[in-house]
């Protein structure tokens, strides 16, 4: 299915659409145009892939058009993946020191940020992923608390959380950098362009 002109994105996140923005201005030219669309998506459940599929096949219904909209997750690898796709829920009553107290009768703090962006052309197109992991661990709060859980997630390969690093740093190796890239190059492959 060629790339069409105009490519809805789809979130309830200021934040998000913030970091969106920037990733996508910083690479090659695009061959379409992002519209951000404020949309209160539901919190949905299930396996992240088909939590992002249905908020895609539910936002493409609504805006009648192409829309991409991306879940995001926190995974505790102590706890099997948990959060998970419920980490809204869990930083929302346990707050920073909560969600460390979880990991307090385990040795393995490590986790990941997961982060899957769900695509499709139109509301009679099946959504496809793209998912983009970048592994850490859950350390004490650390930086300004000015998005999510960043305060508490400290990348792989890096002394600082999230929320200490510069916004440009943490968008080259974030979860959604690396989710967005994909899908970045799917559009570009089957833009008229390229083929
Ligand atoms: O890079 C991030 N760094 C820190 N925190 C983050 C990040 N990305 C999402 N978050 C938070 C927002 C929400 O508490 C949960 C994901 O839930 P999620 O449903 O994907 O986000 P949301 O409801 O805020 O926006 P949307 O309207 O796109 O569903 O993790
Ligand atoms: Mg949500």
């Amino acid at each position: 299915m060629a790339t069409p002109k105009k490519i809805y994105f789809a979130t309830g996140n200021k934040k998000k659409l913030e970091e969106v923005t920037a990733i996508l201005q910083s690479g090659a030219p695009l061959p379409f145009v992002m519209e951000a669309v404020k949309l209160d998506l539901p919190e949905l459940q299930g396996e992240p892939e088909e939590i992002s599929k249905e908020k895609c096949r539910i936002a493409a219904k609504l805006v009648g058009g192409a829309v991409m909209v991306e879940d995001t997750s926190l995974c505790f690898n102590a706890l099997k993946g948990l959060p998970g796709p419920y980490i809204k829920w869990f930083l929302e009553k346990l707050g920073h020191d909560g969600l460390n107290k979880m990991l307090a009768g385990f040795d393995d703090k490590t986790a990941y940020a997961q982060c899957i962006f769900a695509y499709t052309t139109g509301p009679e197109v099946e959504p496809i992923v793209f998912v983009g992991r970048t592994p850490g661990r859950i350390v004490a709060a650390r930086g300004p608390p000015d998005f999510g859980w960043d305060p508490i997630f400290e990348p792989e390969g890096f002394e600082t959380t999230y929320a200490e690093m510069d916004k440009e740093t943490k968008n080259k190796i974030s979860h959604r950098y690396r989710s967005l890239d994909l899908l970045r190059s799917h559009l570009q492959h089957h833009s008229e362009k390229s083929s």
